[in-house]
């Protein structure tokens, strides 16, 4: 019988980095051929672009499978299972998997997902990889209503559960076998200290935790792990499974759309209609690509709480449709017409 093929699962909440390590793991892959599984939200795929573009040998096209339900962890049977079974059959198995879940995934159906008699023979969970946005952390927006829930539980002995956030999180966290605490490169370090105590307090004892800007952590500390997180399923809870019941959870927390215009007048006119946009919808997260009035290139533009960066990642192709395309995720229930309107003030007017 042949090894199982190894697979590594990278979670983290909306924005902490998981794609940034993802393409750091793919360009420094030292020969190993890696599978990738993403999974995205809404149709315009931004993250398989951005690997895409990496324009390394390591990130191949057809080694990057997308699943765009935004939710890997509700669609288990329908999405995942056939999509890991046709990659198995394919004449050219890969020596790794690496699924990289949407920032909204719950990790625990997708790692109990693994027991299915349909893959179970032929692949294993090497480990779980949580990706921590150590600014999120820091600037406390997991926890700026925690004082808000305490009062709340106070008055309510029945609500015993905490804010849909920080629920998600710790679900992320609790399943982890490796941390990697990102964006070290915006935080002093003794707030980072207090960040690390606070995470090993939900991680489960023993867990490592690695520190890391922009995603650099070495391969070899990253895969191989050689966990089989699947058979410790059971020492890993999550808080959805265990409140709301059943094996998986309807995202009616969070709200995702997308939208598209074709032209925006200028870059930095749309980067202030997007920060105040945010600001004034409370969007967690917003990601996509414009179409600058004049700009040969595309602009891939990086929203996570209020911190938007933009950068001119590629330039167009000849006769390549160009728009701006974005996604926009938040708690529920987003004004998506509010939304909407208020971003698309940038686009420029078209002829009528
Ligand atoms: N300053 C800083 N920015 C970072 C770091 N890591 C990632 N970023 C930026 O954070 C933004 C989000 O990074 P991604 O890698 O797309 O995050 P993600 O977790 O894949 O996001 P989702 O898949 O949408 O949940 C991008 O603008 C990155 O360039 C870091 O260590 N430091």
């Amino acid at each position: 019988m042949t090894a199982k093929i190894p697979t590594t699962v990278i979670t983290g909440f909306l924005g902490a980095g998981k794609t940034t390590l993802v393409r750091h793991m793919l360009a420094h892959a030292r020969g190993k051929r890696i599978a990738l599984i993403i999974n995205e939200f809404g149709d315009i795929g931004v993250d398989k672009s951005i690997l895409a573009g990496c324009g390394d040998e390591t990130c191949r096209e057809e080694d990057m499978i997308e699943l765009a339900n935004g939710c890997i962890c509700c669609t288990v049977a329908d999405d995942f299972i056939p999509t890991m079974q046709a990659l198995l059959e394919r004449p050219d198995r890969p020596d790794h998997i690496v699924i990289e879940t949407s920032g909204l995934a719950l990790p625990q159906p997708l790692i109990r997902a693994f027991n299915w008699p349909q893959i179970k023979a032929e692949v294993t969970v090497d480990g779980v990889v949580t990706v921590v946005d150590a600014a999120a952390l820091a600037e406390g927006r997991f926890a700026s209503d925690e004082a808000a829930v305490d009062a709340q539980r106070q008055a309510d002995d029945m609500l015993d559960h905490e804010t849909p956030l920080g629920e998600l999180f710790e679900d992320q966290l609790i399943s982890a076998d490796l941390v990697v605490l990102n964006k070290t490169d915006l935080v002093a370090s003794d707030a980072l200290a207090n960040v690390e105590a606070r995470l090993r307090e939900e991680m489960r004892p023993g867990t490592g935790l690695i520190r890391a800007a922009n995603g650099h952590v070495d391969i070899a500390a990253l895969l191989g792990l050689g966990m089989g997180s699947e058979d410790d399923i059971a020492n890993r809870p999550s808080h959805h499974e265990l409140e709301h019941g059943g094996e998986t959870h309807e995202h009616d927390d969070f709200d995702s759309f997308s939208l598209r215009f074709p032209r925006v007048a200028g870059k930095d006119a749309l980067l202030k209609t997007i920060e105040e946009t945010i600001r004034t919808h409370d969007v967690l997260r917003l990601k996509g690509f414009a179409a600058i009035d004049g700009a040969p290139a595309r602009l891939a533009i990086q929203a996570v709480g209020p911190r938007v960066t933009a950068y001119f990642d590629r330039p167009w192709a000849p006769g390549e449709h160009r728009e701006t395309a974005l996604v926009v995720i938040g708690e529920s229930p987003l004004d998506r017409a509010a939304i909407t309107a208020s971003l698309k003030r940038a686009a420029v007017a078209e002829a009528a």
